[in-house]
């Protein structure tokens, strides 16, 4: 658990910064380091989490496990689509946010999935205008020779940089791996030499891990720590931001001027006020709910709260998208040892594997969850990739859209502008549509990356302060359910390969009776193999332009108001297919040089 305490609340009262970071995530402290390498500028970061160096943050092996102690307790609001269960929201509530409890794996989205979000209007956030800062931001140590000889793991340094965040592949790996890839390297896919340059198909990955210490890198161990002691930077833990606050002098225009803020420790509130700018980094669940119970959102959905609505904002909650996990398990028999398996279910080996860990740092306890996946276009996995996508353009869009959509030309144009890129991308050859997980475990993890489907984030009316109704509304658009049911055959049929019949796997979940899209939704959820959510919540204030239901611009201001900014995955338009923390970390460079360049204009 937290070992730290809150510091600094009382020598922050009511002072003036130039910038307040609200939420010190992943973004959040990535971008108070850069904005406090200039010495004039003063910089504090709120965070309502604490700082954390327990073990299960720490050890590798660790990341296997889902830390709740270290996230909010947030249940979603019934999935209608999926038969009106609930299920948890995964967000990190410690200094670092979710760098710090995510399950490590590092890798990005194609260049195309960059693109996109370029096409969507944002000049400058395409491929070419973020790969300096996925350089920026990383280092990359490779493992062992002679693991790479093994194991076959290839790999290209020059795809990282010399940068704060530490990635890498540890030299321990399970020996099942290598018939596992070999029944990979049989489905005539491509298998980049380094996902980090490539990421499509079938590859070895990073982690992020500190391979000097094999240790979890996070953004506070990067970003926070090495630079702590400047004097113009402050980390405020502990404490809660309420609200963002508003210049009230001011008639005309909206201007941010601060926050309130609540001790977590005492319960004393004060305020902290920002001379050039608010910074919004309170990741994509929790920045939508400041912004709604500050007034900035959907009039009704404010008013529905008794929330004064300083601004009429539609956009502000809509948009929300992730990824979709069918977390498939198959029985193997004739495994090699060891295997991820027997760290668990093997207690002498799990103390051997301990000591091999305290005193070498190397073994089953370096690990996590493993370092290799695929990322498949969609004729790679399904051979009705052109009449499931035929069937996009037939839709009336609205029909399979929040109730929100149908308020705002703005969010539909936004979504049809949307539904033409990722028809491409269903068609082409440049951008993952599914994700499949590559373990010597059983565990078989099919996942859409580009769903059709959007969410919502809306405020509790009753207590607006409350946690926000977190709504994925996954699978409603059905052709989100089509390409899961292809994911999910896909996968079974890869299974029973015969490079794999070694294993004599047998489906356990959702099991091989479920065959049709729809039973094999009900067959996942059957299994608990079905969540709405790959712990992605993203794009709920997306980056577009204004009228096509954006939030904030490429400058990365909120639009109509002053002085207030977004830099945390609520600004994705759309979800790249990848795991996000690597884009996050990229995004957050970029921001943060975004944020420089206006404070030296006149
Ligand atoms: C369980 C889990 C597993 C994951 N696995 C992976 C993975 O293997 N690979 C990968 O690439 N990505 C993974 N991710 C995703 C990745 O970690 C996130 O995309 C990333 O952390 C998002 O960064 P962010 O800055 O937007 O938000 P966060 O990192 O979530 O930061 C937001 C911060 O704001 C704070 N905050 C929010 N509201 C307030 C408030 N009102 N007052 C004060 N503080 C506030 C929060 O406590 C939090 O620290 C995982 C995430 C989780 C939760």
């Amino acid at each position: 658990g937290p070992v730290s305490q809150g510091t600094g609340f009382a020598a922050a009262i009511e002072q003036t910064y130039d910038y307040v970071i609200v939420g010190g995530g992943l973004t959040g402290l990535v971008v108070a380091n850069r904005l406090s390498e200039d010495k004039t500028k003063s910089v504090i970061v709120v965070e309502n989490g604490y700082i954390d160096d327990s073990p299960a943050t720490s050890i590798p092996y660790m990341a296997g496990f889902v830390n709740t102690e270290a996230m909010y307790p947030i249940t979603s609001a019934a999935e209608p689509h999926l038969n009106n269960l609930t299920f948890p929201v995964r967000v990190g509530n410690v200094v670092g946010g979710g760098s710090v409890v995510n399950g490590m794996m590092f890798d990005r989205g194609s260049n195309a999935d960059y693109d996109a979000w370029k096409d969507l209007g944002n000049e400058d956030w395409g491929w070419e205008g973020l790969e300096p800062y996925f350089k920026k931001s990383t280092h990359f140590t490779p493992p062992s020779e002679s693991s790479c000889r093994e194991f076959g793991i290839t790999y290209n340094v020059s795809a990282y940089g010399s940068g704060p965040l530490q990635v890498s592949i540890p030299s321990f790996q399970y020996p099942d791996y290598a018939p596992i890839f070999k029944s990979w390297r049989a489905e005539n896919i491509s298998m980049p030499t380094e996902a980090f340059l490539n990421p499509l198909g079938a590859f070895w990955a990073p982690n992020t891990v500190d391979n000097t210490t094999a240790t979890r890198s996070h953004a506070r161990k990067a970003y926070y720590d090495p630079v702590q002691s400047r004097t113009n930077l402050k980390l405020l833990s502990g404490t809660h931001i309420d609200e963002i606050l508003f210049d009230d002098k001011n008639t005309e225009k909206i201007i941010a001027s601060g926050v309130k803020i609540t001790s977590r420790i005492d319960g004393s509130t004060t305020k902290l006020y920002a001379s050039k700018e608010v910074i919004l980094a309170a990741g994509g669940i929790f920045t939508p709910h400041l912004l709604m119970v500050s007034g900035i959102g959907p009039r009704d959905i404010l008013a529905a709260a008794n929330v004064t609505v300083k601004k009429d904002m539609p956009a502000v909650g809509s948009n929300f998208q992730d990824h979709v996990p069918a977390y498939m398990s198959f029985n193997l028999s004739n495994r090699a040892f060891p295997n991820p398996d027997s760290v668990a279910s093997n207690a002498s080996f799990n103390a051997s594997a301990a000591v091999q860990y305290e005193e070498s740092r190397s073994g089953p306890w370096s690990v996590g969850r493993g370092n290799a996946l695929a990322f498949l276009t969609f004729k790679q996995f399904s051979s009705n990739y052109q009449l499931i996508t035929s069937q996009i353009p037939r839709q009336k869009a609205i029909q399979f859209l929040p109730e929100q959509y149908s308020k705002s030309r703005a969010l539909l144009a936004g979504f049809e502008k949307q539904r033409e890129i990722l028809m491409k991308e269903y068609l082409g050859d440049d951008a993952a549509v599914g994700e499949f997980g590559i373990q010597p475990s059983g565990r078989a993890t099919a996942s859409i990356q580009k769903p059709l489907s959007r969410g919502t984030l809306k405020l509790n009316t009753t207590h607006p302060q409350a946690f926000p109704i977190v709504q994925w509304n996954a699978l409603q658009n059905p052709i989100d359910k089509a390409v899961l049911g292809e994911a999910v055959r896909w996968n079974r049929k890869h299974w029973a390969r015969k490079e794999l019949s070694q294993y004599s796997p047998v489906e356990t979940a959702p099991g091989v009776q479920y065959q049709s899209d729809d039973e094999i939704v009900e067959g996942c959820l059957k299994t608990n193999a079905l969540q709405p959510s790959f712990s992605h919540p993203s794009g709920s204030c997306p980056m577009m332009p204004e009228e096509l239901g954006g939030c904030v611009s490429g400058s990365l201001l909120v639009y109509g108001i002053q002085k207030l900014s977004i830099v945390d995955a609520s600004i994705i338009p759309m979800i790249p297919a990848a795991h996000l923390q690597a884009t996050m970390y990229a995004v957050a460079e970029k921001a943060a040089d975004i944020i420089k360049g206006r404070s030296k204009e006149p």
